[in-house]
């Protein structure tokens, strides 16, 4: 049995951001890895300024060398978009590892936007991580007037596997300011240097095209 942190993102691109939070939050919740879901297309986000998948990953397995975590495009190969559906197939995939669903405030603060948002939240439990500048809108969301009641002590998180979901536990390391959005403004062609990449999915051992 392993304990897998789920991060799903755009990841566009992945930053250093991404992988503290998720060591971070590989120590505080005992984790054995921390998958990146690069997404093939977050359901919310606009087509415009996505960078292709492939150089996605390829950047994220950059960023995640010599880790814990493995950046993988499962989505692409199980054809699912909304995470809800995501979760079901993994855990059909991998009846024995234990998920939790790890993400920003950011995401949060929408969550109550997400495709059968409490499904998920029954499926497995849910960690969040503190992001400057959004603890406020996540703590007052729409989603968290339903989640709260299941909000568990964060000293308590190392023994996540033990609760029942809906189970949500906010963890808050150093406040981390850094962003794909502000990566993007700086060098909004970043995907250029992995336009030739041909890269494969490390779980899946598929080459994403
Ligand atoms: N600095 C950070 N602190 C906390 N969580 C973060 C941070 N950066 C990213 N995350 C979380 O990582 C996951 C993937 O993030 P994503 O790929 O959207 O990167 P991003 O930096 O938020 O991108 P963008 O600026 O384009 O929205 C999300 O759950 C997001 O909340
Ligand atoms: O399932 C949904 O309805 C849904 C709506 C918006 C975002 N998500 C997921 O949320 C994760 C974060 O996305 P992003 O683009 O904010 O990095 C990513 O895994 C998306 O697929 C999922």
């Amino acid at each position: 049995m392993k304990r897998i942190g789920l991060l799903g993102g755009s990841f566009n691109p992945a930053h250093d951001g991404h992988r503290d939070i998720s060591r971070f939050a590989a120590d505080a919740l005992a984790l054995d890895e921390v998958w990146w879901l690069v997404s093939p297309g977050n359901p919310l986000k606009p087509k415009a300024g996505m960078a292709p998948l492939p150089a996605r990953l390829a950047r994220a397995r950059k960023v995640a060398r010599r880790s814990l975590i493995r950046p993988t495009a499962i989505e692409a190969q199980l054809r699912t978009r909304y995470t809800i559906d995501t979760v079901k197939a993994l855990r059909r995939r991998y009846p024995r590892h234990r998920f939790i669903w790890l993400m920003g405030a950011d995401n949060l603060a929408q969550f109550g936007q997400w495709r059968d948002w409490r499904g998920i939240a029954r499926i497995m439990p849910i960690a969040v991580i503190a992001r400057p500048g959004y603890d406020e809108a996540a703590r007052g969301s729409p989603a968290m007037s339903w989640l709260r009641r299941f909000v568990r002590p964060a000293r308590q998180s190392a023994a996540w596997t033990d609760w029942r979901p809906p189970a949500l536990v906010l963890l808050r390391f150093r406040p981390d300011p850094r962003s794909a959005t502000l990566l993007r403004q700086a060098d909004p062609l970043w995907h250029r240097e992995y336009e030739h990449t041909r890269v494969r999915d490390p779980l899946t051992r598929r080459l994403i095209v």
